[in-house]
């Protein structure tokens, strides 16, 4: 079903969209009960939730089965409407899948909770409270879920692939496509990360510059990759039997599904993976269409969708400021950094050309800058990344290759020198959000500034207030008490 689905919506693209059937939550066929269990963590017995006393076995099993057959009746009961789209709001305290509070009640795998408080994770954000349940019930659940940048989904659908792997079984299981090089690095970073206590679980990277030999059979459960090179290891070279697949996860899937290459080989992945493979769509933006086309190729998805205005942070502060000209902005861009410490930053151009003449005069400035566009090699790309990560550089000028996805904790401050906007002209609502989410990650405050020089420009930005119906407050960087306000 879900390849005729995908190649069915692909056909009909370009038809006038048509409303979608009715969200499913697909039975739990009574042999099929196998789930985590809720484990110590360190001692690794079965144990009761409330006693902390170890059970028989046998019990457990039950006792498993009885609670993933509640899980499903409250996804049932909670997420399936009448109407087309439900929408799981993130702050409904109502919600009884909010019940599910810490990452024991999430029935990890004694190896990944482990994995997990390794990283400094104490509790769930929403998105991993909401979407874990769902991705690990019984059967796999599909999932097309929206959350604002930085609020976890990569560790969310990270521990679903971790929880659904069999180790014993040497081959690949889960399949996992971003949309760059540099972020799948990341993301397998994160893999790494959490199944540090799981180390049968093997991951391989399917990217440019990973040469294997012909004829070889991937031995590792996780790949990670480019939709290119993924579709190479499973088609041509065959290294992958995408009949093995069990879970498919589309990072960014936004973009992956609106930029047409991406789509074609993602597509052409998933026309190959069985049945009954559980697909997951994640992103922190949606557009209306690309939504609608993401509910036409995922069979029965569940659905966790933002509301418009909920999808910009309010712990980033948003500001503008006006200049006539790019040597003004720069201007204001020193007066900011004579005002106040900010520990790294991103600064966003719209072309090479200004990201390469403002990477320039910063240094000059005495900045450690760090330049990163989209003709460098992505290995190269990657290695300026790293360094920028390990704090190597403070400033990180680019353009919009690096607008998504990146997860540098110390970024402070975005400034978007030139805003971000489409081909026609129009503001680019999703990669504003998703460029200023390179800061506030996980809670943390982020201050995002953009630079205003023309009406032209100022009409893009009220397009983008209108839009997030978030207000953008005029900065004056002449008056320094007055950054310095803002930053505190
Ligand atoms: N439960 C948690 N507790 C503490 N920190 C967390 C938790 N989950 C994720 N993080 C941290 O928060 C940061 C952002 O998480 P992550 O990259 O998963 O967000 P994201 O939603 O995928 O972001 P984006 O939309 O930008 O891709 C990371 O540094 C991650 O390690």
């Amino acid at each position: 079903m879900a390849t005729d689905s995908w190649a069915q919506a692909v056909d009909e693209q370009e038809a006038a969209a048509e409303s979608i059937g009715s969200l499913q939550i697909r039975e739990k066929p009574e042999e099929n009960g196998t789930v985590s269990n809720a484990r110590d963590s360190n001692s690794g017995a079965a144990k009761s939730e409330t006693e902390g006393e170890t059970k028989p076995a046998d019990e457990d099993d039950n006792e498993d089965k009885a609670a993933q057959s509640l899980l499903n009746k409250l996804i049932r009961n909670n997420l399936v409407n009448t109407t087309n789209q439900v929408e799981v709001l993130q702050k409904d305290p109502n919600s009884p899948l909010y019940s599910v509070k810490s990452f024991e009640e999430l029935r990890l795998k004694p190896q990944l909770l482990q994995g997990v408080y390794a990283m400094g994770f104490n509790r769930p954000s929403k998105i991993q409270e909401t979407a874990l349940p769902m991705m690990l019930a019984e059967p796999p659940q599909n999932l097309i879920a929206q959350s604002q940048s930085g609020t976890g989904k990569t560790a969310a659908f990270v521990l679903a692939m971790l929880s659904h792997v069999d180790p014993n079984n040497k081959y690949p299981q889960c399949l996992c496509v971003s949309p760059t090089y540099e972020l799948a690095l990341q993301t397998g970073k994160v893999i790494e990360q959490m199944g540090k206590y799981y180390p049968e679980v093997k991951l391989v990277y399917a990217i440019r510059g990973n040469k294997l030999q012909r004829g070889m059979k991937l031995q590792e459960q996780i790949v990670i990759g480019t939709p290119g090179t993924m579709l190479d290891w499973c088609s041509k070279f065959k290294f992958i039997d995408p009949k093995k697949i069990r879970v498919f996860v589309l990072d960014e899937a936004d973009v992956m599904i609106a930029t047409q290459g991406h789509q074609d080989q993602s597509i052409r992945i998933q026309r190959m993976l069985p049945r009954n493979c559980q697909m997951l769509l994640f992103s922190a933006t949606f557009e209306e269409s690309v939504w609608n086309f993401a509910q036409r190729i995922v069979p029965d998805p569940n659905i966790i969708k933002l509301k418009r205005e909920e999808e910009t942070l309010d712990t980033i502060k948003q500001y503008f400021v006006l200049c006539n000209s790019k040597e003004e902005k720069f201007q204001a861009l020193c007066n900011i950094y004579g005002a106040i410490t900010i520990a790294q930053a991103m600064i966003f151009c719209h072309t090479r050309k200004t990201a390469g003449w403002l990477a320039g005069e910063l240094s000059r400035e005495g900045h450690q800058v760090a330049l990163l566009s989209g003709e460098m090699q992505v290995e190269q790309r990657a290695a300026v990344i790293e360094r920028f990560r390990d704090g190597k550089e403070k400033v990180l000028v680019t353009t919009n290759v690096c607008a998504r996805g990146i997860d540098v904790e110390q970024v402070s401050v975005v400034i978007n020198f030139d805003l971000p906007v489409d081909k026609d002209g129009n503001p680019d609502n999703e990669t504003y959000l998703h460029r200023i989410g390179r800061t506030g990650r996980f809670g943390k405050r982020g201050l995002a500034i953009n630079m205003v020089d023309s009406k032209m420009s100022m009409n893009i930005l009220n397009r983008i207030q209108e839009h997030f119906n978030k207000k953008i407050e005029r900065l004056d960087t002449d008056d320094l008490d007055e950054i310095e306000k803002i930053a505190n």
